[in-house]
């Protein structure tokens, strides 16, 4: 299991690099992210999250933990701008959760954990759930989306939390 990055940790502000060829060490980090976000328990993990800053992130919406989905140099189109709004969480956010609006419906190219291109329709949890993730490989927290005020409330708790746990 990988150590998750805590907001606000300066790491997760990095904007991660694109992978020019999917090889053996990725397919054994992806099963790392894998295996540290099952035991989190959480339904998406971004690398950037264990402070590898490579363009790769992992999803696991099923309830049983075994529907893995792998997406590595995600591109996204907007297919409907119409905003959809879900109380999101993050596993680098401990214990808070805020509502964020989001496009409902996209299109996602990437490549698959054999490097093959896949292109899919989105929309419902997963199309959240990977903007989401996509979000952490630019160095964006969803806590971003919220005011200031609210923000800096959830840094002060969560530096204190770290302060009490060092
Ligand atoms: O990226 C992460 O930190 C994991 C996120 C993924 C996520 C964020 C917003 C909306 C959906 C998924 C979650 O914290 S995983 C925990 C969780 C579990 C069930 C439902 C929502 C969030
Ligand atoms: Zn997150």
């Amino acid at each position: 299991v990988l150590d998750i990055l805590e907001f606000p940790d300066p790491r997760l502000r990095t904007v991660a690099k694109p992978v020019d060829a999917v090889t053996d060490a990725h397919r054994e980090l992806i099963d790392n992210m894998f295996e540290t976000m099952y035991a989190a328990p959480g339904i998406g993990l971004a690398a950037t999250q264990v402070n590898v800053h490579e363009r790769i992130l992992v999803i696991d919406l099923s309830e049983e933990q075994n529907q893995p989905r792998v997406f590595i140099n995600p591109q996204v189109d907007i297919l409907d701008p119409e905003l959809g709004e879900y109380d999101e969480g993050c596993l680098s956010v401990p214990g808070y959760y805020e509502t964020v609006n989001r496009p409902r419906r996209i299109a996602v190219t990437a490549l698959d954990r054999d490097g093959k291109p896949i292109a899919e329709e989105l929309d419902g949890l997963l199309a959240i759930c990977l903007q989401h993730e996509i979000d952490h490989l630019n160095g964006k927290l969803f806590v971003d989306y919220l005011s200031p005020l609210k923000r800096n409330r959830i840094r002060k708790k969560l530096e204190k939390d770290q302060r009490r746990r060092d």
